[in-house]
């Protein structure tokens, strides 16, 4: 997210592909740079190495891409736009297991930067399985391609998951800085790319009216909801090993929770920016096992219809366990320990095969003091919402109350909406072309650092030990199609709170 105008094309540069093959490269890495290219967006001097573990031709490689990018690109295809990118695109061989093909793979990198002029400036991006990501930084540091000198930038792009755990991201995150500066890695969380998570940061620090408010005096409590309509589908192997909690909640969840919850950083920077959100996510409470047993809630679905849809049972999803406990849907309550926040709970909730699609955080307001309109009871009168609408509608909702027009006082709930729709036109893009801009230019803001990422899982982890310990015990079941499981609407309901109605 660039805080100055225009957009600078980036520096020249080589993007090194590991994972080249792969699904993420093809629906997401490839479709991102097409739209880079027509807006003109890529460096001047530039090439692209794709390195897969079996050889592949260039022509076939190229191939293979053109295809994917004709099914994934999210705007029509214009042949020139699409060869221009596809012509800087040479594939490599290499495996991390064999380390004679890195230092070939060093060679033809060296070999094409001096045939395409790129300036020594390096981006890795490893679209590979998580367990290979120290393997091939060992590779690649080995061979000293890393290393910044005479001026060139070396950074390399890590997907998620970092780390399943506590213990193996801090376990990750040595490995990396052993051989790299911090300010060299860029840990994608694709939720940063989202115009809607973005604009977060502009609204509460780019408008004085909210800053006043955003705090325990008048917030009663914060919900982050993502539910989705997919479910496992044919990833059930890697899912039954990670679960809902392990897939979004120390990363997609909490980044929506420390853009809202963080102190105004001093500047609009990636230093501090960082430090702010980070921070917010290290005041997390800590709680005790007993106290995360009570404080959430695990589903895991089983069969129903989505429209006209039938989705199986979870444990007869290929990959998974016909035993499996694992959860599908995840509902809980954290505390975070700050003059801010002190007594505020925010309730997180994510869940796969729901009856539909919506992710939003609301901002529930405390409600008047007294009841000063006899017609209406304090506790009929509409609740006080901003709602930051993230996905599939694109804007802000501020709901509340409002004398329906006639000669007697009559109270009734209303809603102003601001939708992006009717703003802005905005070519649809994949949400990756902000974020791979920003490795080029150089700018971390929009990813994560590393303290961050392990104070995510530090308060993750009571959860998980919490769960592993109990097993099966208390997992809830719940019908694809449907809400989600009754104890996550309990939960609320405890606390004399509910769910906001979507
Ligand atoms: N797909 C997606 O939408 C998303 C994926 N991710 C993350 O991106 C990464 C890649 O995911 P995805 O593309 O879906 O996975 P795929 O299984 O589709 O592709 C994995 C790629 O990694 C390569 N690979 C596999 N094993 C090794 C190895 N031992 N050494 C080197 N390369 C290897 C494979 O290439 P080959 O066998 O040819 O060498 C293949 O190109 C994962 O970390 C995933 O969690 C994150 C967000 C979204
Ligand atoms: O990282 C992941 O995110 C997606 C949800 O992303 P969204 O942008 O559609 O909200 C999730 O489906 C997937 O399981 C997870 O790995």
């Amino acid at each position: 997210m660039r805080n100055f105008q225009p957009c600078q094309k980036p520096q020249s540069c080589a993007l090194v592909i590991f994972g080249v093959t792969g699904d993420l490269t093809k629906r997401l890495v490839i479709p991102s740079l097409y739209n880079l290219a027509a807006a003109e967006l890529l460096p001047e001097r530039f090439c692209v190495v794709g390195v897969a573990r079996c050889g592949i031709l260039n022509e076939a490689l190229r191939e293979s891409l053109m295809k994917g990018l004709h099914q994934f690109a999210t705007r029509p295809v214009e042949d020139k736009v699409a060869n221009r990118l596809l012509e800087c695109i040479t594939s490599v061989e290499a495996d991390p297991d064999d380390g004679p093909s890195f230092d070939r793979l060093k060679e033809q990198l060296e070999r094409l930067e001096s045939a395409r002029d790129t300036g020594g400036n390096r981006l890795f991006y490893l679209a590979t399985p998580p367990d290979v990501f120290a393997p091939i930084v060992r590779q690649l540091g080995r061979l000293g391609l890393l290393k910044e000198d005479h001026g060139a930038w070396r950074r390399l792009v890590i997907e998620k998951p970092f780390g399943t755990d506590l213990a193996s991201a801090r376990a990750l995150n040595a490995e990396l800085l052993n051989i790299l500066n911090e300010h060299q890695i860029y840990r994608i969380d694709h939720y940063l790319g989202k115009e809607t998570v973005q604009n977060i940061l502009v609204l509460r620090f780019a408008n004085g009216m909210f800053e006043p408010i955003w705090n325990r005096h008048h917030i009663d409590h914060v919900q982050i909801i993502v539910d989705e309509q997919l479910g496992v589908g044919h990833r059930g192997s890697f899912y039954d090993a990670t679960g809902a909690l392990r897939d979004m909640v120390p990363n997609h969840l909490f980044q929506l929770l420390s853009l809202i919850a963080m102190e105004p950083p001093r500047h609009f920077d990636a230093h501090n920016v960082r430090s702010e959100k980070d921070g917010v996510l290290a005041a997390i409470q800590t709680q005790s096992e007993e106290e995360a047993l009570k404080n959430s809630v695990r589903g895991q679905y089983t069969a129903g219809k989505i429209g006209d849809t039938e989705i199986p049972d979870y444990r007869k999803t290929p990959g998974v366990r016909p035993d499996s406990a694992t959860e599908t849907y995840v509902a809980m309550k954290l505390n975070i320990d700050n003059w801010r926040w002190a007594g505020v709970p925010f309730y997180l909730r994510t869940g796969k095969a729901l009856a539909m699609k919506h992710t939003e955080v609301a901002i529930k307001f405390r409600e008047t003091p007294f009841a000063m309109f006899r017609c209406t009871p304090v506790e009929q009168l509409a609740e006080n919402y901003l709602v930051i609408c993230v996905e599939p509608t694109e804007g802000i909702t501020l709901q509340f109350n409002t004398k329906v027009p006639g000669p007697v006082i009559r109270i009734d709930g209303v809603q102003m909406k601001f939708l992006y729709k009717d703003y802005f036109k905005s070519e649809p893009a994949t949400g990756y072309e902000t974020l791979i801009y920003d490795c080029m230019i150089g700018d971390n803001i929009l990813f994560q650092r590393a303290d961050g990422v392990e104070a995510g899982w530090r308060a993750v982890q009571p959860f998980l030990d919490a769960w592993k310990r109990v097993g099966s015990k208390g997992l809830e079941f719940y019908p694809a199609g449907s809400e989600g499981p009754p104890g996550a609407f309990e939960l609320l309901k405890r606390d004399g709170r509910s769910w906001r109605k979507l």
